[in-house]
């Protein structure tokens, strides 16, 4: 089987998309999202993005990690799939689409793509850290020296050590300024650090809000791939009107068996 596919990132957040409004992909096939992902033996990504056809929305979001298993939702990848439907012509510069956490609205404007993200219900306070649900759970971390920090060695620790095998993802951050924050992410699913996280810098953004580090209802957030904004209002329970923004790319595109 021959399968068509664009290679799209965010913030290098990469991701392989294919339009499935045919239904034609074995989404059951792990092993075969897995090779499709492998840096090595495949196309390499970070996930899997399936664009499928939605009785209510302009179309359906469908998100797998690079291990091959189905993920919860992606805020990279939602963006990157914003911009793939626009470049088909399916959408025109705003869009409503569903994902495994509801329905969601976005815009596009050139390479920047907004993302309307679900409600932050609550944020629970740890010894030395926060944990929220953006999408997807994400353990969140103020540390010193982040550069040199060992991402993958504590991040790899904490996502099984505390939140076992159904795992969350692990942000580990450092305050730059008022409303500036540098993250770097142990991805669940992914099971090493990724460039950049979209829940998971918006995760970030909402704890650091949550406990004070800033008073901004728009945080600017600095990855090893680029730079993302995110905004939200306080509710009386939680956070909503929660919006991620940023670049999504296209890289290439091509065919693979
Ligand atoms: N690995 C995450 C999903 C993708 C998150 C990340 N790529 C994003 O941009 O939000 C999980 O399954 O919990």
């Amino acid at each position: 089987m021959d399968y068509h596919f664009s290679k799209y990132q965010g913030t290098g957040n990469d991701f392989i998309i294919l339009d499935n409004r045919p239904n034609k992909f074995p989404k059951n096939d792990t092993n075969l999202v897995a090779r499709l992902c492998d840096r090595r033996f495949g196309i390499g990504a970070d996930g899997l993005l399936l664009l499928e056809n939605d009785k209510s929305a302009d179309f359906r979001m469908v998100y797998f990690n690079s291990d091959g298993k189905p993920g919860t939702m992606c805020g990279n990848g939602g963006r990157c799939l914003v911009a793939f439907a626009h470049s088909l012509g399916i959408i025109g510069d705003t869009t409503s689409f569903s994902a495994t956490d509801g329905l969601h609205h976005a815009s596009i404007s050139g390479d920047q793509v907004a993302l309307g993200m679900s409600d932050v219900k609550e944020v629970t306070t740890k010894k030395n850290a926060f944990f929220l649900d953006t999408g997807s759970p994400h353990h969140v971390q103020l540390v010193k020296d982040l550069k040199e920090f060992e991402v993958f060695r504590e991040g790899r620790r904490i996502r099984y050590g505390i939140y076992g095998e159904s795992g969350s993802n692990i942000n580990f951050t450092e305050q730059e300024g008022p409303d500036t924050f540098a993250v770097r992410t142990y991805e669940r699913g992914v099971e090493d650090e990724t460039y950049s996280c979209g829940t998971g810098v918006t995760a970030v953004a909402i704890a650091m809000h949550y406990a004070g580090y800033t008073k901004s209802t728009e945080v600017h957030i600095r990855t090893r791939g680029g730079d993302l904004k995110i905004s939200f209002q306080p509710e009386e329970k939680g956070y909503g009107g929660v919006v991620l923004q940023g670049p999504a790319t296209f890289v290439f595109k091509g065919v693979v068996k």
